[in-house]
């Protein structure tokens, strides 16, 4: 964790009927902070983000904003956050910038503070030219942005975003993008997407979601930490014989690459340290001893089974 903690999601449970679809996920935002909920259809996604953002209760659980009780009815609570759902909840026939001023409005913010604050969310969303058209006359990804603008304009702690960039074309992706990652400035930011890149390029951590469990929650540049196999690109000056390399405990495939380069795959840290000293007694001349990152997709394809992203 960066900061203070923000958001402190505990044991959420999520029944419909006999169909469970949340079954204790815990979680923590601090300030400052982008969390990526990622999992595969049906997972809970949008069941956790209704819960965290007020508008759905759990079954089981609580939420505390800011240290105050979020499902307790707290107003002061909500006014702390901003939530875009999957469906942006946008007034067509209205105009983008008195649909603004009606959700600061809503959101319970003072009168004299309104146009500023419609301005300036107008300006990070980049919608300052748009400002007087009907939202039913924009594109899909003026639209979005309407949406997002509509979560900050409030100047909330804490935004949440549900799948922000689904059936956007690339140009309006990257644009959300850009604006998302600049939202952490002010903002803790809990995203949502089936997207594995988009969550990699985002997000500070990631909690993967299946079938309404949390079966991971880490920081995405620790992601090798919970590889049981750990992976090198390695290049010696005098490599030993590959043979040689396949029989040391802990090495579990050593493959040459080109004459001087090979690919290790060692079953923890120890066996790394056994490789290297051995390198160095024998004079194997270690030119290059480079970690391969384990992706997100790999663990991901692990840890739900294979269900597609
Ligand atoms: N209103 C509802 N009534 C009954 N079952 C529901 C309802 N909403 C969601 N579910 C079920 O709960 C489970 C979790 O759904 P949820 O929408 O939270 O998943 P998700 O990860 O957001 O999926 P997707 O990526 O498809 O939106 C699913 O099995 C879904 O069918």
């Amino acid at each position: 964790m960066t900061g203070e903690i923000l958001l402190k999601a505990q044991g959420l449970e999520r029944d419909y009927g006999d169909r469970k679809a949340l079954r204790g996920v815990s979680l923590e935002l601090a300030r400052g902070e982008v969390l990526g909920l990622l999992g595969p259809n049906g997972a809970g996604k949008t069941t956790t983000l209704s819960i965290l953002s007020g508008t759905l209760p759990p079954t089981a659980g609580s939420v505390r904003l800011n240290g105050a009780d979020l499902l307790d009815g707290g107003r002061a609570a909500k006014r702390d956050l901003g939530y875009l759902p999957e469906l942006p909840p946008v007034y067509p026939e209205m105009r983008v910038s008195a649909y603004l001023r009606y959700c600061a409005r809503l959101r319970g913010m003072e009168r004299a503070l309104i146009p500023a604050a419609v301005d300036e969310a107008m300006r990070r969303c980049g919608l300052t030219e748009v400002g007087s058209r009907l939202i039913g006359k924009l594109s899909k990804g003026f639209q979005q942005r309407v949406g997002i603008a509509q979560a900050i304009v409030h100047r909330p702690a804490l935004v949440i975003l549900d799948e922000p960039t689904v059936g956007l074309d690339p140009l309006q992706i990257r644009a959300v993008r850009a604006l998302i990652a600049e939202l952490r400035q002010e903002h803790g930011v809990i995203i949502s997407s089936h997207i594995l890149p988009e969550i990699q390029s985002l997000c500070d951590r990631v909690i993967i979601l299946y079938q309404g469990n949390a079966v991971y929650s880490g920081y995405l540049n620790e992601l090798n930490a919970v590889a049981d196999v750990q992976e090198f690109m390695v290049s010696f000056a005098q490599p030993p014989a590959i043979e040689r390399l396949q029989t040391l405990a802990g090495v579990e495939q050593a493959e040459a690459l080109d004459s001087r380069r090979l690919r290790l795959l060692l079953s923890d840290q120890a066996a790394a340290e056994r490789v290297l000293q051995l390198a160095v007694r024998e004079g194997w001349g270690l030119r290059e001893w480079v970690p391969v990152q384990q992706s997100l997709e790999q663990l991901f394809v692990a840890l739900t089974h294979g269900e597609a992203a």
